[in-house]
Formats: C-alpha cells, sequence, structure tokens
C-alpha cells in the first residue's frame, strides 16, 4: 500500500537521528504513515486531515486542547510507557479520542530498574566509580561502606505488576517483603514472593531497610511520602523512587538527606525534570538521581513501539483494545 493509504501516524518527541529511534521508525512504517511534528506544524492544513492516531514517545505534557482541535480525525493517542499522569485524560475523551498505554513492555526494565538503584545507593556505586578515576589514589573502603541488600527488608508501596516484579527479584536477594498497596494481593500470589502485607502505610516505612515508591501518581499519591512519612522510616534506611517525582514531597526530601533523618535515596524521577541545576538534591552526596530511564533500554523501546501499534491498530479497526486508559 503507498504510504499516503496508510492511516496518519503523528510522532511527538521522536525527532532524533539515534539508531534506535529509527528503528522505531520501521515499526511504525509497517502499518502507518508517519509524519513527524516538524512535518506537521510547517503544512498543518493539508497534513491534519490524515493523523488519526498521535504516538507520544516521550513523558512529555505535550498533548494540548489546542493540538486536538487541529487534528479533526484523531481517534487515538498511543502512549509509550505505563504512567499517563502527563495527559489531561479527561479533555482528550471530551474529544471522543482514545488513550492507550504499554504496561506489559515497561513492568521488567523498571522493575530492574528498581533494584539497580537500590543496589547502586546501598554499594555507594556512583562514589565509589568516582574515587576508582580520580587521580587521589589514597582512598580506604572503610571510609565509605555500603550496607548489604541480601536478607535486608524491603518495603514496595504499589504493588501493581512493576511492583510485583521487584518483589520476584528481591525474592533472589532473600530479602524480607513487605508491601503497601490499595488492593491486598492474593494469597497465591503473596506467598509465591513471600510477600507481607501491610495494612497502613506506616508500619511498613518503621520496619523496612529499603522503600521503594513504584505508584501511580494520582491526586491520592501526590506528595505520599512527606516529612511525617520520612522520620517515621530507620535513619539507616533508603528511598528509592521509580514511579514519579511528585509522589515525594522533595523539599521534605532534602531536609530529611541533610539531617540524615534517611541514610540515602535513590530517584530516578524527580520534579521537574531535569532538576534546575541548582537544586539542593543535586548538591547531596547521599543520593543517586538518574535521569527518568526506568525504560531506556533497546528491548523496551521496540517492545513499546509494538504495543503502542497493537493499540492503535485496534482502535482504528474498531476491534478490542488491548490496553486502553480511561479518565477516572
Ligand atoms: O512507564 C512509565 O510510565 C515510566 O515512567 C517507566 O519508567
Amino acid at each position: 500500500m503507498a504510504k499516503e493509504e496508510l492511516p496518519g501516524v503523528l510522532i511527538l518527541d521522536i525527532g532524533g537521528t539515534h539508531g534506535v529511534l529509527e528503528n522505531l521508525a520501521v515499526l511504525l512504517r509497517k502499518h502507518f504513515h508517519l509524519i513527524t511534528m516538524k512535518e506537521f506544524l510547517e503544512n498543518k492544513e493539508e497534513i491534519s486531515k490524515k493523523i488519526q492516531s498521535v504516538f507520544v514517545f516521550e513523558y512529555r505534557p505535550t498533548i494540548d486542547r489546542e493540538l486536538l482541535e487541529s487534528l479533526p480525525n484523531l481517534k487515538v493517542i498511543a502512549n509509550s510507557g505505563v504512567g499517563v499522569d502527563h495527559l489531561d485524560l479527561k479533555m482528550i475523551s471530551s474529544f471522543g479520542v482514545k488513550v492507550t498505554n504499554t504496561p506489559h513492555a515497561v513492568a521488567d526494565p523498571t522493575a530492574d530498574m528498581g533494584m539497580a538503584l537500590m543496589l547502586a545507593s546501598a554499594r555507594r556505586l556512583v562514589e565509589g566509580c568516582q574515587i576508582a578515576i580520580s587521580p587521589d589514589t589514597k582512598h580506604f573502603a572503610v571510609d565509605w561502606l555500603g550496607v548489604e541488600v541480601t536478607r535486608a527488608t524491603l518495603g514496595i508501596i504499589g504493588m501493581g505488576s512493576i511492583g510485583y516484579k521487584v518483589a520476584q527479584r528481591a525474592r533472589a536477594f532473600n530479602m524480607r517483603i513487605l508491601y503497601h498497596n490499595r488492593n491486598r494481593r492474593r494469597k497465591e500470589e503473596e506467598e509465591a514472593v513471600g510477600a507481607h502485607y501491610c495494612e497502613k502505610m506506616e508500619d511498613l516505612l518503621q520496619q523496612s531497610d529499603f522503600v521503594m515508591l513504584v505508584v501511580n501518581l494520582t491526586p491520592e499519591t501526590h506528595k505520599l511520602i512527606g516529612k511525617k512519612e520520612l522520620g517515621l522510616m530507620k535513619p539507616t534506611a533508603t528511598l528509592i523512587n521509580i514511579s514519579r517525582g511528585a509522589v515525594i514531597d522533595q523539599d521534605a526530601l532534602v531536609e530529611a538527606l541533610q539531617n540524615k533523618v534517611i541514610r540515602a535515596a535513590a530517584l530516578d524521577v524527580t520534579y521537574p525534570e531535569p532538576l534546575p541545576r541548582d537544586h539542593p538534591l543535586l548538591k547531596l552526596n547521599n543520593i543517586i538521581i538518574t535521569p527518568h530511564i526506568g525504560t531506556a533500554t533497546i528491548q523496551a523501546m521496540h517492545m513499546m513501539a509494538e504495543e503502542a501499534i497493537a493499540n492503535m491498530l485496534a482502535v482504528l479497526n474498531g476491534h478490542p483494545i488491548p490496553s486502553e486508559v480511561f479518565p477516572k
């Protein structure tokens, strides 16, 4: 089929020239006529009617009313990634447009990232690397001892599919696993990973050596971890965040890390992203920050594109949609 006859997909944020993005474009071109944001802006009049789907490639708040008003035939916005807090679902739905996400592709790489951050913080990997490459060779490990993950207690806040995959990995480290979630998991699922349910988040915070945040960002989870919650954690505990930055009250975290209320933090997400260069979190030495790379693997990029393509085709062909997200 000629590319013009295929349904048009507007690509947000795929404009790079990196090999991995070109590979995604190859996958998408099998089913769609690809339209970049640049092409769209240069030739809005002619192109806008052709666009039936939008592929959101990065976690950015890019879909506004003005864009939706300019796309009369839009049927679906396919988000890469599971979190859709950057999309105004109610507003999008008022245009009769569906939103989909990619929960399957993200679960393993994001859980891996949680483990990577926990291990890196526990064993002070970033400092170790800096010491190894520094010109001063007179460093003694005894001056910067880490802590062990093996047999420690891990508290997982948010036991959806990513949280559960973290628990599966933590079991291999003989960790004691606690979790807090809106809904308790089935008994068989708890037993399979040896996880204990804490109805009260406070109990989990008080007992855990590592607390990992894996919740969606919603009005209920906004600043879920603040001064009070940090104060409940052990002074030897580490806070890991692989969900969304705004789940933590960052001012309270700065204070807690400065005053050694907790041992350390390891964050893949912050607000805003990236943090301003003079942000106090960047001045601390008991923190590791990565730039929201939970799904930044070659494999995840491909799986997310495949999952998004399946979602878009289902909407356009009127089939059951594998992963639709509904406004609350
Ligand atoms: O899937 C998502 O929404 C992520 O942010 C993964 O890190």
